[in-house]
């Protein structure tokens, strides 16, 4: 929980960000401008680097360096919080770096790189800004579920395997700027759900009902009932549709709808339970927004 200064959420009349947000901010966009920064000529005005070394060993220097002095300046939580945001921010860094230099099949990958750092820092930025009560570290979904973690792994191997067999294949056409648009709608679908959803909006589903646990069913939630869900399923289809792997967009697009199809089910079971006769006519009035599935209906 976000416990030092108190952050009224949105539609709680405040929009500031906790300490914790700000601490966040400050290790993602410092790290990764510093281990950016020795670099930008060799990025703006395409200079050879004089020594290559340097650009493949300089960024771990940096966030080596900024990690040692995380842990002088900063303790417990704060100090937790600091080098998960620090390490996305290096993540992100080194995505642009891999877009910038390495060979054109490998490029894409910088691409993923980017939109994975992003979505992981964003989630705990967004939560801190709209829901600062549920705020933990958790909230950075870095170890989400060991299915999350097999799913990203085996992405990687595919890709690896694909570029070093097939390498013509991984630059095939422009279908992956399709992954992209997916990608980058599926992020704002999702953040925005957050956002409009406030207090609401917890990253565990809740089986008993907060006292400040309102209905939301306006904004985003007018058009579909699982918004941020909707955006996380299409984001997760678009980073393999990026990466050009034939393999992982089918058991991604399979596995993904199959847990969403679960957990709709057991959320609306609840929901119901909450709001009982306003979630029957919200469920009425608006589509879950996933294909093929209805959630959890009462005749
Ligand atoms: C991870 S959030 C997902 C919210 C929603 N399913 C979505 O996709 O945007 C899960 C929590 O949101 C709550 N929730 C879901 N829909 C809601 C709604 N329309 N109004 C208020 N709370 C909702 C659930 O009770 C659950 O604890």
């Amino acid at each position: 929980m976000c416990a030092k200064s108190r952050v009224p959420a949105p539609g709680n009349g405040g929009s500031s960000l906790c300490s914790e947000g700000r601490i966040s901010v400050y290790c993602f966009v410092i790290t990764a401008a510093l281990v950016l920064i020795p670099s930008v000529p060799q990025i703006l005005y395409g200079m050879v680097p004089q020594v290559w070394g340097a650009v493949l060993w300089g960024p771990f220097l940096y966030y080596a360096l900024i990690n040692m002095i995380i842990r002088f300046v900063l303790r417990n939580h704060d100090y937790q919080v600091a080098i998960r945001a620090s390490f996305l921010g290096f993540a992100m860094a080194v995505s642009v770096l891999v877009i910038c230099f390495a060979p054109t099949e490998w490029q894409q990958f910088g691409v993923y790189g980017c939109f994975m750092s992003l979505f992981h820092y964003s989630e705990f930025l967004v939560i801190a800004f709209a829901n600062p009560r549920t705020l933990s570290l958790d909230s950075f979904m870095l170890n989400h579920s060991v299915h999350y973690g097999l799913a990203a792994a085996a992405s990687w191997i595919e890709f690896s395997l694909e570029v070093y067999f097939l390498p013509q294949f991984k630059r095939y056409g422009y279908i992956w700027l399709a992954g992209v648009v997916l990608c980058s709608l599926g992020e704002v679908v999702r953040k925005a759900a957050i956002i409009t959803a406030g207090r609401s909006f917890t990253h565990l589903v809740q089986n008993e009902k907060h006292s400040d646990h309102r209905l939301i069913t306006s904004g985003i939630y007018a058009y579909c009932r699982h918004p941020s869900y909707v955006g996380w399923f299409w984001w997760s289809i678009g980073t393999q549709i990026l990466l050009l792997n034939p393999i992982c967009i089918c058991i991604y697009t399979l596995v993904s709808w199959l847990f969403f199809h679960d957990r709709i089910y057991v959320e609306e079971y609840s929901l119901l339970n909450f709001f009982q006769s306003d979630y029957v006519r919200y469920q009425k009035r608006v589509p879950t927004g996933l294909p093929f599935i209805r959630g959890y209906l009462v005749d």
